[in-house]
């Protein structure tokens, strides 16, 4: 399980994200939604481990995390989609891939011979490349690939590495309308796996109402809704944030409107 409590981040005199506490559950997909500048990818960041907390703590698996560098929450099985900036560029697709999968398989390869280290490494990068639609630029350096194609790495990148939790941000954006299906099955065949964590920002509600088991409204900083999709979507405070109409979590507490 996953775990916010009291989670808040400053910047100067703004609290991009305030006081969120939320838990999140193995074979669950959690939406997370709100207008633009809600706090969402801020939060992402405080929970991956990108931006370090003003106060408030994050739990894996019962773990404090909360002090630990972005990396060290990676092994302990946050996954976040990589920035294009962690690759290596000027290094193929298919070496990216490996890459994750070598550090996801860490010490228990060495038992085997290097070329069978070597070749299953490759074999499974392949495999997830080939799970993202990416087989045919296998050979191709990272930093060429077309913006679909990068996000799709992305993705790629995250699976080879197997985390508990799964952190999609907006990973459909930039892609073709031929694109995205892929993405969507991907995220889709993972929720059915029903061991993984899942939480996906998304700005496309048709998209969010078809994967998630639970949406999280984040307005301002702060968690104004948390529930079952079509509850939490009726709700007016919601409504109201979304029309970008004045309104606050205080206003409208969540009990009294459900
Ligand atoms: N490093 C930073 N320094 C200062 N302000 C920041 C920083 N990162 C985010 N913010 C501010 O925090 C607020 C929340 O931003 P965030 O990107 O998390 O929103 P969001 O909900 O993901 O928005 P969007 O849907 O547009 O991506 C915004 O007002 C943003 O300007």
């Amino acid at each position: 399980m996953l775990q916010t409590h009291d989670l808040t981040v400053r910047f100067g005199g703004h609290v991009a994200v305030d006081r969120v506490s939320a838990a999140f559950h193995a074979g669950t997909l959690t939406a997370i939604v709100g207008p633009n500048g809600a706090g969402k990818t801020t939060y992402f960041n405080l929970i991956s481990g990108q931006l370090k907390a003003t106060s408030g703590s994050v739990h894996l698996e019962g773990e404090d995390v909360t002090a630990l560098p972005a990396p060290l929450r990676t092994r302990r099985g946050l996954g976040r989609a990589f920035q294009l900036t962690q690759l290596f560029p000027r290094l193929s697709v298919l070496e990216n891939v490996r890459l994750a999968v070598q550090s996801r398989h860490g010490g228990a390869m060495k038992l085997l011979s290097v070329w069978l280290d070597q070749r299953e490494l490759i074999d499974e990068a392949m495999q997830v490349l080939q799970a993202v639609r990416l087989a045919d630029k296998a050979e191709l350096p990272a930093a060429g690939l077309p913006h679909g194609d990068q996000r799709k790495l992305e993705v790629a990148l995250m699976m080879a590495l197997d985390p508990k939790v799964y952190m999609f941000d907006e990973p459909t954006a930039g892609m073709s309308v031929d694109e995205v299906p892929v993405i969507l099955d991907l995220i889709r065949a993972l929720k059915e796996r029903r061991d993984k964590t899942i939480l996906l920002v998304e700005h496309k509600m048709d998209v969010v109402r078809e994967l998630a088991d639970r949406i999280l409204v984040l307005h301002q900083g702060q968690l104004l809704a948390d529930g079952p999709p079509a509850e939490v979507m009726s709700l007016p405070v919601v409504q109201s944030a979304y029309l970008g109409l004045e309104v606050s979590a205080a206003d409208a507490p969540i009990e009294e409107a459900a």
